[in-house]
């Protein structure tokens, strides 16, 4: 058996550093997981392409460049990039494209599949490896999440991820979902996780026994809030299961420990900040701009995350989190 592991570090990581990856850095990486076997790796702002700006955070680099230092390293690993209708365009998609990119994933927030009809096709006109991504996955029903995914099946998607963007998933809300996605969809079914609980690895292997072949990680867990699944350690536990992932444990790990650890800005760890957004089922990438807000209101980061929770706020909804700062300091 075999699952395919996507590793985000140069995306989801993105947000961890605020957007200031430098060329060098990702072409290190990226040498780094080509040569450890690693098939794709995402490469963009973290909110996707076109997400460079005042609302989401400036990238200190161009993405195009990154993403160009990135392809120029591969042999055999491919270039992913996340795309997120409204934020990054049609015309993005084909730039990333002449930059190096093969694999897109349209992502979109979990009720709202519909919007991704015209990307998901555009990237199957451009030949390139084309998944949905139902965003904020903890916040629809199994039937909801059917609903959706199924949208993106029939827009040409061959892969459709269940992303669990608050790190509010449980084990058994995973398997669920994929297990009602395997049931219905033909295409492939992936997962992408965060630890804001704690439960990242375990709901990854979850995903994986309810049949998931496509599965996210970051090296180091280097992602938003408490980052994502560790890739190096989930290919070991991948490997002490059965499953083949075609990766070099070592050399993942040396890359891991070289190159990713040292372009840390603070450990990826669970702190207060982190399991308030799981616990309240807020976006991971909402964490920085809280604690951005919390200074600047002279109020605290988790009485704005859990109102930001209770608001049920979504992606590109970042400057409620300065209203509601706003509000709590009145
Ligand atoms: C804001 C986009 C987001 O970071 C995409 C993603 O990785 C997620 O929803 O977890
Ligand atoms: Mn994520």
């Amino acid at each position: 058996m075999t699952v395919n592991i996507l590793d985000v570090s140069l995306r989801d990581g993105s947000h961890s550093v605020r957007h200031a990856f430098t060329a060098d850095q990702v072409r290190e990486a990226a040498k780094g997981m080509n040569a450890a076997g690693v098939r794709y790796f995402e490469v963009s702002h973290g909110d996707g392409l076109g997400g460079s700006s005042l609302q989401y955070g400036l990238s200190a680099t161009d993405e195009l460049k990154l993403i160009e230092a990135a392809a120029g390293e591969c042999t055999t690993s491919e270039v992913a990039v996340l795309l997120i209708p409204g934020i990054g365009t049609k015309g993005d998609l084909q730039a990333a494209v002449k930059a190096g990119a093969k694999m897109v994933r349209v992502a979109t927030h979990v009720t709202e599949a519909d919007v991704a009809a015209q990307h998901i096709q555009l990237g199957r006109e451009l030949g390139l490896k084309t998944a949905g991504f139902l965003m904020m996955s903890h916040m629809a029903s199994v039937e909801e999440i059917v609903k959706q995914a199924s949208l993106f099946e029939s827009y040409g998607a061959e892969i459709v991820y269940v992303t669990d963007s608050a790190g509010a998933m449980l084990p058994k809300d995973v398997t669920e979902r994929i297990c009602a996605l395997k049931q219905t969809l033909q295409c492939e079914i992936g997962f992408h996780a965060h630890n804001n609980l704690s439960m990242a690895m375990a709901n990854t292997v979850a995903a994986v026994e309810a049949g998931a072949t496509f599965i996210d990680g970051s090296l180091r867990a280097l992602g938003a809030g408490a980052g994502n699944t560790q890739t190096e350690v989930m290919v070991a536990v991948l490997e002490k299961m059965g499953y083949e992932t075609g990766i070099d444990l070592y050399e993942l790990i040396d890359t891991a420990n070289n190159v990713i650890a040292p372009i840390m800005q603070q450990p990826q760890e669970i702190t207060g900040g982190s399991l308030i957004l799981g616990h309240s089922g807020v976006y991971s990438s909402f964490l920085l701009h809280a604690q951005k807000a919390a200074k600047q209101f002279g109020v605290h980061e988790r009485d704005i995350l859990k109102q930001i929770g209770k608001l049920k706020a979504v992606g590109g909804q970042e400057d409620l989190i300065y209203e509601v700062a706003q509000d709590l300091a009145r």
